[in-house]
């Protein structure tokens, strides 16, 4: 194993999003395992012309040789439309292996150490950024090179999780948020076992949550191998297991069951299980059913509803089963919402929301699953509240996503709404050589992490 680090930088096109999804594209492939990422710098362009760069630096652990690197650094490149119509023309992307363990390497196509890694100040800031005492093979420390670039312009264009561009003459308004990815699940002790403290405290670190529905104990094993962090056994199972339109028919017993087919695989995934329809019309009942699934496995609670059901969520929290609210789309209320339809459209609409989830959160709820509502909404319902917020069809600003299993390994039936994006035949496109399923969930966790899915297209 090898530790090398890469320069980024782009600036042609949204050139933040060409390095967000470069990023993701270097960690998804196979012999290559990401290990820091520095802050993106925004810098004028150094012996080129157009707008300013974006740049960064990553550290990764490879099996892949200086070559074998080089390689797939130019296929990334090609990848993300590298457009050269001259030397030094501006470009979609660009990826320099920077160092490479402590390899000296002269040839044609490739000098390791980057020959002008020590005249870039948008080379040099983010390398020291990730190691402030870091030694360059033969030249020696790199702060020592410094004051060589202090005249560059540059700035450091993240420092936080969110940071807020002021860009006057950019195409970005000042209003633009850029997500930096969490990557700490990437980490070796990141097999601990999820708890509901944990989804606060991944909230907290900006680490995003990675859901899925789940109905079996052989795919519970499998989501778990890939780092989901909460299996879902959702009500959904009505559609994709059962073949009804909608998921009233389903029973407490059938969600119990399923539970505990999933419960038996004994994951590191939190287990939560929802409340099917009808079963929690009184503190009681609720309380009732909700022992049935905690029994069966179960180690939180879901149930879809407003500000209506605040009474319900605080006589189970308080007599200890954690409980997950659900607004937005809620598909148990199917016939009263007159269809399958997104939710929190007006200002009404969308000020009720945050009503029901502030009391929901008010009641004692540690999580919310907000479903089919504008991107806006997501955003400002997730902002509004302390606890973690896990959308689905709520744009990219939740604390975490969900799907059904079936929609994202594409093997649902019917009408598949909007935001269920089919990772399967993503991961066919781009030909992995992993199972194709496990390729599929892996992709989806890391774009979630990444912040990367849900894009424009799976929003409202
Ligand atoms: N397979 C499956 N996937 C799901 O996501 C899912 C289920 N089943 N069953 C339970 C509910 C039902 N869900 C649904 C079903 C359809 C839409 C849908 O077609 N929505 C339209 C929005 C139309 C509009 O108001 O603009 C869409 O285009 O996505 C959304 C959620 C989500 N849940
Ligand atoms: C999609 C999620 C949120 C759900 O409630 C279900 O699968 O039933
Ligand atoms: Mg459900």
């Amino acid at each position: 194993m090898s530790i090398a680090y890469l320069g980024l930088g782009a600036n042609l096109g949204n050139p933040r999003k060409t390095l967000q999804a470069a990023i993701g594209w270097l960690a998804q492939q196979a012999n290559v395992t990401l290990r820091a990422q520095s802050s993106f710098y925004r810098s004028a362009p150094v012996q080129a012309s157009g707008n300013d760069f974006y740049n960064c630096v990553l550290a990764l652990e490879t099996t892949l040789s200086p070559f074998q690197l080089l390689a797939l650094c130019a296929a990334g490149e090609d990848y993300f439309g590298r457009l050269r119509s001259y030397r030094n023309a501006p470009r979609t992307l660009d990826i320099d292996i920077l160092l490479y363990d402590q390899l000296s390497i002269d040839t044609a196509n490739l000098i390791v150490p980057h020959p002008r890694l020590t005249e870039r100040a948008f080379v040099l800031l983010p390398l020291l950024e990730l190691n402030a005492d870091f030694e360059i093979p033969q030249r020696g420390r790199a702060d020592a090179f410094l004051p060589a670039v202090a005249a560059q312009r540059i700035d450091k264009v993240l420092d936080k999780n969110l940071i807020q561009f002021d860009a006057p003459n950019s195409a970005f308004s000042s209003s633009t948020f850029i997500h930096r990815p969490n990557m700490d699940y990437l980490a070796e002790n990141s097999r601990q076992a999820i708890t509901v403290p944990h989804l606060q405290i991944m909230r907290e670190k900006a680490e995003k949550i990675a859901a899925l529905t789940c109905y079996d104990a052989s795919f519970a094993a499998l989501l778990d191998q890939a780092g989901v962090d909460v299996l879902l056994i959702g009500d959904s199972l009505g559609n994709v297991i059962q073949g009804h339109a909608t998921t009233l028919p389903v029973t407490v017993a059938d969600i119990a069951y399923h539970t505990a087919c999933v419960a038996r695989s004994q994951s590191r995934a939190l287990i939560v299980a929802d409340l099917p329809f009808g079963s929690y019309a009184t503190p009681s009942e609720a309380f009732a059913n909700a022992v049935t699934l905690m029994r069966a496995g179960a180690q939180m609670v879901k149930l879809e509803g407003g500000m209506w059901l605040s009474d319900i969520v605080r006589f189970l929290v308080e007599r200890s089963i954690p409980v997950c609210a659900h607004i937005g789309l809620t598909p148990q209320s199917v016939h009263a919402l007159g269809g399958f339809k997104v939710q929190g459209k007006t200002g009404a609409a969308a000020k009720q929301l945050l009503c029901d989830a502030q009391a929901l959160q008010q009641a004692g709820a540690q999580l919310l699953v907000i479903e089919a509502v504008p991107t806006a909404l997501g955003a400002q319902l997730t902002d509004a509240l302390l606890i973690p917020t896990i959308g689905i069809g709520a744009g990219p600003d939740c604390s975490g996503q969900v799907l059904v299993l079936y929609d994202l390994l594409g093997v649902s039936t019917g009408k598949r709404p909007r935001f269920a994006k089919n990772f399967v035949s993503e991961q066919a496109r781009q030909a992995s050589n992993q199972p194709i399923l496990q390729a599929a969930v892996e992709a989806y966790v890391h774009e979630v992490k990444m912040g990367v899915f849900p894009a424009a297209e799976h929003t409202f």
